[in-house]
């Protein structure tokens, strides 16, 4: 059985490299979703009964994890290093360095990188995760899965 929790965070980035628009300091209100399998909970009495994962822990630890670092952030790439010093020079700037340009194919891959310890057999019931999937845009969006 597959369940999927959405949440949305906003947060800043620029694709240094890009040709066009993205390589000006811009934002995003960002969506990930976050998909996981497991077995349904059966046993008699128990919270999650009839559930694969409690949508509020699915929530909870996306939070605790990485969506509560990541909101209001700016997600800056190590090797720009004009807007890392610029953001370092902001006191109590939150700033998120990241080894990778922070296009939506590699926040995916991150927030997978993340999540997927976080998640993995938790509950009791096989619980693996299967896909991160986040919307730069409504209409851009990547999915990481295992293995990729
Ligand atoms: N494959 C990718 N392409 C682009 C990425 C990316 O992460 N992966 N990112 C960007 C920019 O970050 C840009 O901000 C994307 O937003 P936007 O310019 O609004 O994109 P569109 O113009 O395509 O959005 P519309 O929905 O058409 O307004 C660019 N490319
Ligand atoms: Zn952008």
């Amino acid at each position: 059985m597959l369940i999927t929790r959405r949440l949305e965070f906003d947060a800043g980035h620029r694709i240094p490299n890009h040709t066009s628009q993205c390589k000006h300091l811009h934002g995003h209100r960002y969506a990930i979703e976050i998909t996981l399998s497991g077995d349904i909970i059966t046993a008699e009495g128990q919270s999650a009964q009839g559930m694969v994962m409690d949508f509020s822990d699915v929530k909870r630890i996306a939070k605790e994890q990485l969506v509560d670092a990541w909101d209001h952030a700016f997600l800056a790439y190590r090797g720009d290093k004009v807007v890392c010093d610029f953001l370092a020079s902001l006191p109590n700037h939150k700033t998120v360095i990241l080894e990778v340009v922070p296009t939506v194919e590699n926040l995916a891959q991150i927030a997978f990188d993340i999540l997927n310890p976080a998640y993995r057999d938790t509950y009791g019931n096989h619980l693996r995760l299967k896909q991160v999937r986040i919307y730069e845009t409504p209409n851009n969006w990547a999915d990481c899965m295992p293995g990729e």
